[in-house]
């Protein structure tokens, strides 16, 4: 009787189970665009086969873009990664985009982020980037003003001196003729003008011998590194070993970046204690703001108590700078050398108009360039006038987005988002309610990524040339909708430093530009022609390339070899 019991239990138990299995693969998420799923597996198994046939590095982005391309580029993409994790939705319609990313009446700061635990070992967990509500405005209040224009502009001179390193670093690879990865280079730049601007420290970091390079610049790339192809931000039990690795790389930043904001801080107790007659540094350094403790009401007072709390909460957030303001804008500023040395028209496009205001003479003078840009009465005013470099940065990180946003709306709460009218809409939830007024799509408890790769490329906004370099698309009146181009996000949990950014990457360029001339070797090098040896021009205005230079997941999408490159001084380069 006993058995019989047990038996009929676990029937009925069997049964509710294959339903409830059955019911979340095929019907729950049926109305969502996406490729046919397995029952056990969802779409991992057809996304494990996608990775298998491309290049095994490459950035997930690409592979969302080739399954949206085999879906017909529809608004939305559903990938169902259970059992390892929630369901992703990939958003490709940038209308659809900023419903995610604007304020609402039912989220205040846009719709929650995905946790970021993954990245814990890097950020820390008080992190601005992953705090959320009250927590996140009073940090976000907290440093505001030190990413606004007069504060920025105030720190160009010491932007500008950080490009002599280079510049050094420049002329020596001209000297040698070898080529080096381009973005390694860049990164060494972005964390010394990050070092100097808002740390206050020599990060040595362009330091010709990597062993001179400071501790934490070394530890900071070593921790990094243990993030390489990161697709899927598998739970930590899937690897182990590496979880471990992060955590005690991340443990090693934490304290070196501990030793240097106690130092900053019993600098800043004996100024205040003194009050000292000498001026305090303006803007204030990061650090200061830091170590102010945020409070809700926006009441900040600096603390003359070092509190552990205080200390980690302050070194989460320069570490997160550190993250940020080295890792996004390095990538740009590789990606538009490269992009220039393949579009000849954009290149004599932007030397005409860097000759207009620095004068044709300085072509090859980056001192003079450099001197111009760090006079207080001149480079503001130069900086802003730099047109067509802003074009040529908007256009590449529009083809060349660095990160893009994850959200997640809490289960229950009932985000809806519409889809827009000319895109085919969603099928009803049944037959019968076939002729009834659309109610949108609910989000609860997905993880919804606003894929900029796919958005920055969509043809019915940017046209049939929508995967060319163009940056002329930026000049004359504005045709695209300002939500199609968002390499920052939007809405107020977009970038805090992209003003920031564009003032370094505009700097970098304007000096370095008209010196040098950069070509690509390896994958990405230019067709040349047999007979003539030149390269080849594309009726698109830009060179045939081998293959196309792919991205990989370095916790951002990074060029998969660094973007290896060499280098000649304008005048002394080989002919194209
Ligand atoms: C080309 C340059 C840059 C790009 C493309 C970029 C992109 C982004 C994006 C897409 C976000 C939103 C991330 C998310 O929602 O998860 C973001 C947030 C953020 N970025 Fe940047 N960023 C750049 C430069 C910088 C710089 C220079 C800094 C600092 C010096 C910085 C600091 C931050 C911080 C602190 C946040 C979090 C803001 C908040 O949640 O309030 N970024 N950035």
């Amino acid at each position: 009787m006993l058995s019989l019991l047990l038996l009929s239990t676990v029937s009925i138990a069997l049964v509710w189970l294959s339903r409830r299995i059955w019911y979340e693969r095929f019907r729950r998420y049926r109305r969502f665009p996406q490729l046919p799923t397995s029952l056990l597996w969802g779409h991992l198994k057809i996304y494990h086969e996608i990775v298998q046939r491309g290049f095994l590095d490459c950035d997930h982005d690409h592979i969302f873009a080739q399954i949206h391309e085999a879906l017909g580029r529809p608004p939305v993409v559903l990938l169902d990664y259970r059992p390892i994790c929630r369901p992703v939705l990939v958003i490709a319609s940038h209308a659809v985009a900023e419903q995610i990313s604007r304020p609402s009446r039912q989220f205040r700061f846009s719709v929650p982020k995905l946790g970021l635990g993954f990245l814990e070992p890097v950020i820390g967990h008080t992190s601005i980037l992953a705090a959320e509500g009250e927590a996140w405005k009073a940090l976000r209040r907290t440093f505001s003003p030190w990413f606004a224009g007069p504060h920025l502009q105030a720190l160009v001179p010491t932007i500008v001196e950080q490009t002599r390193g280079f510049v050094a670093q420049l002329d020596a690879l001209a000297d040698s003729g070898e080529a080096a990865p381009l973005v390694t280079l860049t990164t060494n730049l972005m964390y010394d003008i990050i070092g100097a601007a808002l740390l206050d420290e020599d990060l040595h970091a362009q330091h010709r011998d990597p062993r001179h390079q400071s501790q934490l610049v070394r530890a900071f790339n070593h921790l990094v590194h243990a993030y390489w192809d990161d697709k899927i931000h598998l739970p930590w039990f899937f690897n182990p070993v590496n979880a471990l690795r992060r955590r005690r790389r991340g443990a090693r930043v934490q304290r070196l970046l501990q030793s240097i904001v106690r130092r900053k801080h019993a600098e800043l107790q004996q100024q205040h204690e003194t009050k000292a007659p000498f001026p305090q540094p303006q803007p204030p350094s990061i650090t200061a703001l830091a170590l102010q403790p945020p409070t809700e009401d926006g009441d900040s007072s600096s603390s003359s108590t070092l509190t552990p709390a205080l200390l980690n909460q302050a070194c989460d957030q320069l570490r997160t700078f550190l993250l940020g303001g080295h890792d996004s804008p390095s990538a740009t500023v590789a990606w538009a050398l490269y992009e220039l040395s393949r579009t000849p028209r954009a290149q004599s496009a932007l030397q005409a108009e860097l000759d207009a205001l620095f004068g044709a003479g300085t072509r090859a003078d980056a001192g003079a360039v450099q001197a111009a840009l760090a006079r207080a009465a001149t480079g503001p005013d130069l900086l802003r006038r730099m047109v067509y470099l802003d074009a040529v940065l908007k256009e590449t990180l529009r083809l060349q987005p660095p990160a893009s946003t994850a959200r997640c709306a809490p289960r229950g709460s009932g985000l809806v988002v519409r889809l827009p009218c000319d895109h085919p809409q969603p099928r009803p939830e049944s037959p019968e309610h076939e002729h009834e007024h659309d109610p949108g799509l609910c989000l609860d408890d997905l993880i919804l990524y606003n894929c900029n790769a796919i958005i920055h490329r969509d043809p019915a906004v940017f046209g049939p040339d929508a995967h060319v370099f163009r940056p002329e698309r930026w000049l004359g009146p504005a045709t695209i909708p300002p939500s199609a181009w968002r390499p920052y996000e939007r809405g107020p949990r977009a970038c805090i430093g992209q003003e920031f950014a564009r003032i370094a990457m505009r700097v970098i360029l304007a000096v370095v530009v008209r010196r040098y001339a950069f070509t690509k070797v390896g994958v990405g090098a230019v067709v040349r022609d047999a007979a003539t040896g030149r390269p080849v021009m594309r009726p698109d205005g830009q060179f045939e390339v081998e293959a196309m230079v792919y991205t990989t997941r370095q916790i951002t999408a990074r060029p998969v070899d660094g973007l290896m490159m060499t280098v000649s001084r304008r005048g002394g380069e080989p002919e194209l």
